[in-house]
Parts: structure tokens; C-alpha cells; sequence
């Protein structure tokens, strides 16, 4: 469903994504690892067509990101970090604005509305500008958007930023549940939640994978998740 090949993104002589590649299956959840500046955001801003490629290809549901950017659009749910744009409007207008963008109208948007906000709890707050509220619901509106669709792909850039640990415990269940019939990257600095609702994880340092395998292969005996995060981010940088 996401298949990346030697993607790549310089900023002037700087590389923040250094030629990366890997697929993901429907039912997969991959969890995105790696320190601050990895290039996490910058890959997922490339699938998502917010961010040119200088190098590289990637194809969502089959279609090549820059070729059939429509289509690869209409195929994924895309959570950006940060809050939603458009700040003054409520929760109901800004989700039905990006439904009608996405092709809904009547009761279909509705319905559309109904079951998006029920999966990311919003019903309290459907009426609130999103600029008056919490971190924690600006991040479930923009789950929300996310979902919106039913998408058969979604990338999620830290989706439980700013969540309190009953609504991560919330997310990462709706996660699961949805994951069957998906293929999900979700970015995190969280390690635990990739043991909780990854099958696989890929830790990216300095725009490189090191590592790309189910997180229980990653590590060694007696070794936590952690350690082995820390092994491989922390590694001296290979000589050019
Ligand atoms: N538009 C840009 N212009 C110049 N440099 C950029 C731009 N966008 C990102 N970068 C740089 O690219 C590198 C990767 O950034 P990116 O946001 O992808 O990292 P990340 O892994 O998502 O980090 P974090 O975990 O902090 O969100 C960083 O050094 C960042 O400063």
C-alpha cells in the first residue's frame, strides 16, 4: 500500500532525507523512530505531497506520489504535526470543510462527521473553536481530518502528542482497531507505544534507516527497546 523508493530531500547542501526506501502491507502499523531531525516529518510531508522530492519516488495504493498526486491524495489520511489550520473554526465547520473538499455532501458528510468524531471523541467539544482548545483535542481534530475518509492508508506524525494517558491508551486502541484493513506509519518518540500497536519499526538517524524490523526482532535478550534506540542513534557518524 506504501511503497517508498530512494526518497530523498536535501535543504541546500543539507540532506535531511538521505535516500530512504521500505514498503508497507495492508495490516501493517510501522512505527517511525528516530531522534529529533531525523527526517521523520520530512518523509511524511513527501507522502503526502507537501514537500517536493528532490530524489526519489513513492507510490500510495499504487499511485506515484507526483504523478497521480490526486489520486495518491484520495488513498491516505495524512495527520501533519502541530495544530489544525484555520484555527476560528469550530470543530464541526472545519470537518465539514475538509469533507466537502473531500468530495461529501448531505447526509453522507453527516455520517461521514458522525463517525469521526465519535472515534476521536469530539462530540463534547463539536461547537469549540479550534484555537480554545487543549493541545490534546487540536491533535484529535486533526485525527479526525485524518480519518475522515476511511482512507485505506494514513500517515500519522506523532498522533499522540499532547495526549493525556487516557486519550494515548484511546488512540492507540483506535489504532488497532482500524489497523486490519490499513497500512498505517505512525512517527513517535514514544517506544513504548511501538511495542504496544507497531508490527514493525524503523528507526531513521540522520535521514538513514539503521534499522527496519518487528520491534521485538530489534532487540537482543535482556535489552529494552531503548537501549537499543540509543545503540544505534547515538553511533558515530560514518565516515563520507
Ligand atoms: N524547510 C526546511 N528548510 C530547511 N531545513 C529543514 C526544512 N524542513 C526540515 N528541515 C531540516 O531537516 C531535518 C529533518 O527535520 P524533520 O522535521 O524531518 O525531523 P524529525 O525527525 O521529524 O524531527 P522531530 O522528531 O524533532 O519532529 C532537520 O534538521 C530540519 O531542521
Amino acid at each position: 500500500m506504501i511503497e517508498i523508493e530512494r526518497l530523498t530531500r536535501r535543504f541546500g547542501a543539507f540532506t535531511a532525507v538521505d535516500d530512504v526506501s521500505f514498503t508497507v502491507a495492508k495490516g501493517e502499523v510501522l512505527g517511525f523512530l528516530g531522534p529529533n531531525g531525523a527526517g521523520k516529518s520530512t518523509t511524511m510531508k513527501m507522502l503526502a505531497g507537501f514537500v517536493t522530492p528532490t530524489s526519489g519516488t513513492a507510490r500510495i495504493a499504487g499511485f506515484d506520489i507526483a504523478e497521480q498526486p490526486v489520486q495518491a491524495k484520495r488513498a491516505m489520511g495524512f495527520l501533519p504535526e502541530g495544530a489544525p489550520t484555520y484555527p476560528e473554526m469550530t470543530v464541526t465547520d472545519f470537518l465539514a470543510f475538509c469533507g466537502r473538499i473531500r468530495g461529501f455532501s448531505g447526509r453522507t458528510l453527516d455520517e461521514k462527521l458522525a463517525i469521526a468524531m465519535a472515534q476521536t471523541q469530539l462530540e463534547g467539544v463539536r461547537l469549540q473553536p479550534i484555537e480554545t482548545l487543549s493541545k490534546g483535542f487540536k491533535r484529535r481534530v486533526g485525527l479526525a481530518q485524518a480519518l475522515l475518509h476511511d482512507p485505506p492508508v494514513l500517515v500519522l506524525d506523532e498522533p499522540t502528542d499532547g495526549l493525556d494517558p487516557n486519550q494515548k491508551h484511546e488512540v492507540r486502541d483506535l489504532i488497532q482497531r482500524m489497523a486490519p484493513d490499513k497500512a498505517i506509519i505512525i512517527s513517535t518518540h514514544i517506544l513504548e507505544e511501538v511495542s504496544a500497536v507497531c508490527t514493525r519499526a524503523i528507526i531513521i538517524a540522520r535521514g538513514k534507516v539503521l534499522a527496519d524490523s518487528p520491534p521485538a526482532a530489534l532487540m537482543r535478550p535482556g535489552q529494552t527497546l531503548d537501549q537499543v534506540f540509543r545503540d544505534l542513534t547515538l553511533a558515530p557518524r560514518e565516515a563520507a
